[in-house]
Formats: C-alpha cells, structure tokens, sequence
C-alpha cells in the first residue's frame, strides 16, 4: 500500500533478543501508520516497548536485539524506502537526512572533549555536506531554539544547563534536514518550566521545518498539549490509537482509562505511572489471551484464551479490546476529563466525579 500521506508505516514488527530464559520479544506484531506533518504521542508504562518500537523507524533497535516485519519510509518525493533492508552505509544517511532520532538519556552522549560546534562539524562532514552552508544552518537552528550562536558553538556540554543542552541536541539533530524527528523522552530531565518550553518550541520548529514529529513520554498531561493522535503501547504493543481527543474524551481501552484515572489532573505532570495494580508483562513468557487481562476488570473467559485484534472505534480511533464499547462503563474515570481540569488537586480527593 503506498499512501501519500503516511511517512513510515510499520507492518507486522517484531523485536527480539534471545535470552538464556528465552526468546524475549519486547515487541509483538506492532501495526502503525504515521501521518505526514504529524505529532504522533507514544505513551506506555516502562519496559511496555515505547523506545524499541520507534527505534525501528530507523533500524536503530540497540545489539543484539533483531526488528523483524516492514518499515516502509515514504519520501515526499521519490521511491518508498524499506528501512529493515537498508545496508549499514544506506543506514547511515538515511538516519539523519530522512529521519533523525533524539535517543533517550542523549543528553549524556555529548563527547565532553569537544565543542558543539565541532559536533555540527563532524555531522556535516560525515555526511559530505558543504560545511560552510550547514554551519549557517546549524547558526539559523540555534536561533530558532532560543540559542545564541555564538556562544553555544564555542561551548562545551557540560557548560550548559539541562534544558540548554536538550535545545542543541534538537539542533543538532536537524541540520541535515530530516522529515521525520523521533523524540524520546527529551523532557525527562528537565525542570516543569523547560518541560513546557520544549513543547512551545517543538510546536515552533514543527511548522518552520515542516516536520514530523513522534515524541514518547510518560507524561500525558504534556503529551495532550503537544500531540495530534497518541498511541498507548502496553505489553509491547500498540493497545489504543487515536486523536488526542478520541483519547482523551472516548478512552476505548480499559489499560488507556485506568491510565488517564491515574493522571487526575492533566495539568501537572507524571513521574511515573505504574501505579496501576498487577504485575508487569513479562516479554518472555508471554501469556495466552490479551496481554491486559491479568490487570483487567472486564476480563472474561474470551480475553483469557484470544488475543484481540484492533478493533475500530471510529475513522480515528482504535481498540485492541473485545469490549471497547462497554469501558466506559466498566472502567471509570473518577476525575472526569471531559470538565475543565481544576487548579487544585480537588477533583482527585474528593473522590468526586466533578
Ligand atoms: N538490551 C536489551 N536486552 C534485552 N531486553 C531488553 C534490552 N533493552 C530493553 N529490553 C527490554 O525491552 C522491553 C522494552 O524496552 P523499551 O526500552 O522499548 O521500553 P520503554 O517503553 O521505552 O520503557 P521506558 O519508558 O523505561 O524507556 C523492556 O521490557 C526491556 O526489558
Ligand atoms: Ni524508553
């Protein structure tokens, strides 16, 4: 299938390591379309297979782990791309001048032994780039994250703050001009004000740059201001896709609803979020059935032996539940997002349902 309006589309993936206990498959037979100019939010506990899924946009899946299935990149002009395919030296461009990768914890990979600039520079000509115009590039990126040239291209990493170091790194990963940029977890490290700074600015660079954007976080209050469509990934799959609305006012997946009831204000930000009870999915002995039963209260006899398909909500909207239509019900949000969310914590003590 060619669509003009997907830029990667993903069928069938697979990644796996082989363990001493066992093949461990940290993702299952994930399906997923991203769409052209997008912010498309992954959202998922820890360990559920966030990094492992979009790291396969770019055949980045860290050794000895092994992505299976197709990751088709569509150009905007020109030839589909099949990522999983590509050599090591197609790899390599591919990486920064179609898609780029901001890898989580990145922030700690600056060489400490050199310049930012020198940074811009090794880029540049790793890639034959004439260095002269992508230095001017690199100048007009600084900028547009709120850097002063000057000063950030003669400094070195660690004489800058956190959210300056995060901001360059963004820069950094834009001066080939990629089409898509992959994020993730860039706010993890930083303080609530650069937190919703990095939001402004992605939103910014998105529309200069025409890009698109896939961010991964387990902060959903922060994810409900920047994306368009949000994925939940739990167990190593994707369990619900849709706009953020869908998912913010229709939440069709049980896991997805007992997530937004542990985030009862969407204005403050998330730590962590395995709050929810039961025990974690284990990639490698996986159980029969759907990956959520164990924790689920509509579970029945069927989601204990069959796996459910995604199933479709709306023209937006997708559930990986036999029940999508009767978790409203069955799963509760107490503190309703559907109401303004409040300034106090009121809504979330007072157990009330406004
Ligand atoms: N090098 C590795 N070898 C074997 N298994 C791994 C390796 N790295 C990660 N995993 C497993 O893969 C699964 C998915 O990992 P992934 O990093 O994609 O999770 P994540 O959703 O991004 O989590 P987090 O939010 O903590 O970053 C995890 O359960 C983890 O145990
Ligand atoms: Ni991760």
């Amino acid at each position: 299938m060619s669509n003009t309006d997907t830029i990667v589309e993903v069928r069938d993936l697979n990644v796996t390591f082989q363990m001493n206990r066992g093949q461990s498959r940290v993702v299952r037979d994930a399906d997923l379309d991203v769409a052209r100019n997008e912010t498309l939010g992954i959202i998922g506990e820890s360990g559920s297979g966030k990094s492992m899924l979009a790291s396969s946009f770019l055949n980045a899946v860290v050794e000895p782990g092994v992505s299976t299935g197709e990751v088709t990149y569509h150009p905007e002009d020109g030839e589909p791309v099949s990522v999983l395919e590509l050599s090591e030296s197609e790899l390599n461009r591919f990486r920064w001048e179609e898609v780029a990768m901001v890898f989580q914890g990145a922030m700690s990979s600056f060489n400490p032994v050199t310049t930012i600039r020198t940074h811009f520079r090794e880029t540049l000509q790793d890639h034959n780039r004439d260095i002269p115009a992508g230095m001017d590039r690199a100048r007009e990126l600084l900028e547009s994250v709120y850097l002063d040239p000057d000063r950030i291209l003669d400094s070195y990493a660690h004489e800058l703050s956190g959210g300056m170091k995060q901001r360059a790194l963004i820069a950094l990963s834009l001066v080939l001009e990629p089409d898509l940029l992959v994020l993730d977890e860039p706010t993890a490290a930083l303080d609530l004000l650069m937190q919703r700074s990095i939001v402004t600015l992605l939103r910014e660079l998105q529309a200069e740059y025409d890009l698109t954007l896939v961010f991964i976080t387990h902060d959903l209050p922060l994810l409900t201001k920047l994306a368009d469509r949000i994925a939940v990934m739990y167990a190593f799959n994707i369990v619900e896709i849709g706009t953020t609305d869908d998912l913010l006012y229709n939440a069709s997946h049980p896991y997805t609803r007992a997530l937004l009831d542990t985030t009862p204000d969407l204005n403050v930000p998330v730590d962590e979020m395995n709050i929810i009870e039961g025990s974690k999915p284990d990639p490698v002995d996986h159980i029969p059935g759907c990956s959520y039963h164990p924790r689920c209260p509509m579970a029945d006899a069927q989601c204990r032996s069959d796996d459910p398909p995604m199933m479709t909500v709306s023209d937006s909207h997708e559930s990986a539940c036999f029940y999508y239509d009767e978790a409203d019900d069955a799963v509760p949000i107490s503190a309703a997002p559907d109401t303004p969310p409040t300034t106090s914590q009121s809504a979330a003590t007072d157990g009330g349902e406004n």
